[in-house]
């Protein structure tokens, strides 16, 4: 199912901030971006402006029953998050609802603590927040002074962020992110814990007081990518990624504590983040060349593939035979087509104008060929793949990796198929290539029925081939083990 045609549903549960920036209205603009669809239970409104609280008005508690009530009686509400829940009477009755409608994928912002340091949550609260909510969430995101709270303990470095993870995580939260902005030095350290496995997130530490609404921001990203089907480790590193792009360009809004730039990070279609972990799995490479140059014979091979379950299609014309940019351009179109109907995603090889021209949904291209940039600026709408072969690429690679909806790491095993291969990196390779990669990893070269599965123990999100299908003798059981799902 391609996410850009039809928007997941999220749940947005916490206060009103009249400025804007924060709260509920920075929870629905941040869904938004990611093309998910925001239902809100207004937990109280707050009267506010970037200079600060003027005011705060709790909700009645039937009216958050009621709020509830409505939502679960007609909407599919895939993932939900709570932000400012005001005190414990609140908290707990979010609890109940939350129970009540078995929301399963629920990420706890326990706001308690504001940026300058005033209790946004009265200890009543807190114990409410540890007993009640915790035991329900999928994961909790407290920056320093609330990890503290929480753990009971004080938090001046790393080591204290891990420890007070741990402690977290026994009110019966499995996956906790302690976000470090409150602690001294120039980069921003994130602690992040899901069940036994940790790792770190930096970003750049900015000067600005023009970050009002961080948390709730950060929080609100990572819920709208669970709704899509995101994966949650996935969903915080592009939650992250997200976060680093827009504090870095404020909005002058206000004369205090300005908000985020929410819409500022390009175009969405352009990241994995509008993907669904399923659309990068199973990557049909084809073009006439592989067909003896019938092209009723490759729409025919496109059509059962994409009846089989492939996820993506992606017309690569390289062969004996010169094919022009007409006869180019007509295959595109009826491909992209075929692709449409089954929602089964439809790039380009290297032709940017070809993928412009035809209405493909994005572009694979090599190191030598268009600069991932300059596709930028020519066709923002376009998804990017980049081929990676090795560290060297990778690192050279950098700057651009911010933009692309994937890499496609290979050759992996020695291939027939493309005349100009660099040499087989091995699955040593494309382990070493998914660690350093923050994105999707599309495995290519020599990937069959029988080697797919331990790519994918080596880390690949997908794989993409040409002869496997090309040449397979049942295209259902091909796809299906290619896609290891
Ligand atoms: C998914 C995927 N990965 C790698 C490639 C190779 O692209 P490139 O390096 O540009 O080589 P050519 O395909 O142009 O020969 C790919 N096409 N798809
Ligand atoms: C296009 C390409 N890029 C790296 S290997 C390759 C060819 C993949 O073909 P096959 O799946 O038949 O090995
Ligand atoms: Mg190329």
């Amino acid at each position: 199912m391609r996410a850009a045609k039809q928007y997941p549903t999220a749940l947005t549960i916490a206060g009103s901030d009249s400025g804007g920036g924060a709260g509920m209205q920075a929870d629905i603009k941040t869904m938004q971006h990611f093309q998910v669809f925001s239902t809100n239970v207004v937990v109280g409104l707050t009267a506010q402006n970037t200079l600060g609280v003027q005011g705060a008005y709790p909700t009645d508690e039937a009216v958050i029953d009621a709020q509830f009530d409505s939502l679960m009686a007609d909407f599919d509400i895939q993932a939900a998050k709570t932000g400012a829940l005001f005190d414990a009477k609140r908290v707990a009755k979010v609890a109940q609802n939350v129970s009540r409608y078995q929301i399963k994928q629920l990420v706890v912002d326990p706001v308690m603590v504001a940026k300058g340091g005033a209790a946004l949550l009265d200890e009543a609260g807190v114990q409410a927040m540890k007993e009640s909510l915790l035991p329900k969430a999928f994961l909790v995101t407290p920056n320093i002074p609330e990890a503290e709270l929480l753990s009971g303990m004080k938090i001046q470095n790393e080591a204290d962020m891990a420890e007070a993870a741990k402690r977290i995580q026994r009110f019966g939260v499995a996956n906790v992110m302690v976000k470090g902005g409150h602690l001294p030095g120039d980069e921003v350290t994130n602690y992040v814990l899901l069940g036994s496995d940790s790792f770190v997130l930096t970003g750049k530490k900015v000067d600005t007081k023009r970050k009002h609404g961080t948390g709730d921001t950060l929080s609100a990203a990572i819920t709208a990518m669970l709704a899509k089907g995101i994966s949650l480790k996935r969903a915080i590193l592009l939650a992250n990624d997200y976060m680093n792009a827009i504090v870095s360009k404020p909005l002058y809004i206000g004369q205090g504590h300005g908000p985020l730039n929410h819409g500022l990070w390009s175009n969405p279609k352009k990241t994995f983040a509008n993907l669904t972990e399923r659309a990068l799995r199973c990557q049909l490479v084809v073009g006439l060349a592989n067909v003896d140059y019938d092209a009723n014979r490759l729409f025919d091979l496109v059509r059962a593939a994409c009846e089989a379950g492939v996820s993506l299609v992606q017309y690569r014309e390289k062969g004996e035979r010169s094919v022009d940019f007409e006869k180019r351009l007509a295959v595109a179109v009826t491909l992209s087509r075929i692709c449409q109907k089954k929602d089964v995603l439809f790039f380009i090889d290297d032709d940017v104008d070809l993928a412009i021209a035809s209405g493909a949904d994005g572009v694979h291209v090599g190191q030598d060929d268009t600069s991932v940039a300059s596709i930028v600026e020519r066709a923002p709408q376009l998804l990017i793949g980049l081929s990676i072969s090795t560290m060297a690429e990778f690192e050279k690679s950098r700057s651009s990796l911010a933009d692309l909806a994937y890499i496609g790491v290979g050759p992996v095993f020695d291939t027939k198929t493309k005349k100009d291969a660099k040499p087989s990196i091995g699955l040593a390779g494309l382990k070493r290539i998914k660690e350093a990669a923050q994105l999707p990893v599309i495995a290519i070269g020599g990937l069959t029925e029988e080697n797919a599965a331990g790519v994918y123990e080596a880390g690949a999100d997908g794989i993409a081939v040409i002869s496997a299908i090309t040449k397979s003798d049942n295209l259902n059981r091909t796809v299906q083990k290619l896609s290891n799902l």
